[in-house]
């Protein structure tokens, strides 16, 4: 568990962040959501002490952070920053092997790691391992900073805008990655944006700041059914707030299940449980269905989920 308590930072005469109280609860993802300038790296950057706070106190499992060893600290709490920040003389897997060996694992086990980690994060360690950061795209580098803050299995992690750069295309695809890699390894996760999407799709809970304060803390759907105030509404968009839930819910809270799943057929149009209903939504009307199949993780389809459903409960 991660708790600010009225933490401030100030550069000169001005204030980056004000007297900030936050509390994030082990292995939840908490997205600090806001425009730029409001002090959101500020706050992350205070809690692996890489800035000192001004004012305030930072507590990791109820250990005030200043009074820990700086290097150590860190060494437990993994960090990703737009732009990988790779080594560019170092290979991918020693980008990766960083803290392992900082922490003097044997070869053998570090190795092993890379491996586990190159895997999990879907680059092939054959094909990649041996690449430097520059015969990479952006997407694979910024999977190789996020293998490299996971190598020595921190209890933290600390995201800031690590998508920020990529295409939408890839961004999409490693949100989804990240999803999929939190349900495994469930990390306490600080995670930075300035996109209200990114912040709905992979937060547990989201702090939006302005101005160096926070001024809603709430889940994703608290957020949107309820804005604070109203630049929380303008940030979560007025008018699309509706098609937003429904991206938050997925098609087996509103599925009509078979009695028992059948074989799924090669080819069969539908979607997974797991997709969202505006997704769902989208393909229905887009192929003009009134309804459709819904398979589970093992392929069968487990049931179907209708165009008036949606309608009447999507959101
Ligand atoms: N090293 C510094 N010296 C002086 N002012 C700083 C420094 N770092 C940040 N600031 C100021 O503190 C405020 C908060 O900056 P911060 O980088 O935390 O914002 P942010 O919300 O992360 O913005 P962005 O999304 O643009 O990265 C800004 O006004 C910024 O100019």
């Amino acid at each position: 568990m991660i708790e600010l308590k009225k933490v401030t930072r100030r550069f000169g005469d001005s204030v980056a962040v004000d007297r900030i109280n936050l509390t994030i609860e082990t292995g939840e993802v908490c997205v600090l959501v806001g425009s730029s300038g409001c002090g959101k790296s500020t706050t992350l950057r205070m809690i692996n002490r890489l800035l000192p706070s001004s004012e305030g106190e930072i507590l990791v499992d109820g250990e005030d952070v200043t009074s820990m060893n700086p290097q150590q600290l860190r060494l437990n709490m993994g960090y990703v920053i737009q732009g990988t920040g790779l080594f560019p003389h170092w290979t991918v897997a020693r980008n990766i092997a960083m803290v392992p060996r900082l922490l003097k694992w044997p070869k053998e086990r570090i190795d092993a790691r890379v491996d586990e980690l190159m895997t999990l994060l879907d680059l092939d360690p054959a094909a990649h391992a041996h690449k430097y950061p520059q015969q990479l795209s952006g997407g694979q580098a910024q999977r190789v900073g996020v293998a490299r803050a996971l190598a020595a299995d921190p209890n933290i992690l600390l995201m800031d805008e690590p998508f920020g750069a990529l295409d939408a295309i890839t961004r999409e695809s490693l949100q989804q990655e990240m999803l999929r890699i939190q349900q495994q390894v469930r990390k306490t996760t600080v995670f930075v944006t300035h996109d209200i999407d990114e912040a709905l799709k992979l937060a547990t809970r989201i702090a939006v700041m302005d101005q160096g304060r926070i001024i809603q803390h709430d889940t994703p759907e608290n957020i949107l059914r309820r804005p604070a105030s109203e630049f929380v509404e303008n940030l979560v968009g007025k008018q699309d707030r509706g098609l937003k839930l429904m991206s938050l819910r997925p098609v087996r809270d509103l599925m009509d299940r078979h009695q028992s799943p059948k074989p799924g057929a090669a080819g069969a149009e539908g979607v997974k449980e797991d997709d969202n209903v505006r997704l769902a939504l989208s393909v229905m009307l887009w192929q003009d269905l009134p309804e459709m199949a819904v398979f589970n993780a093992q392929g069968q389809e487990s049931g179907v989920i209708t165009r008036e459903r949606i309608i009447q409960g999507g959101a």
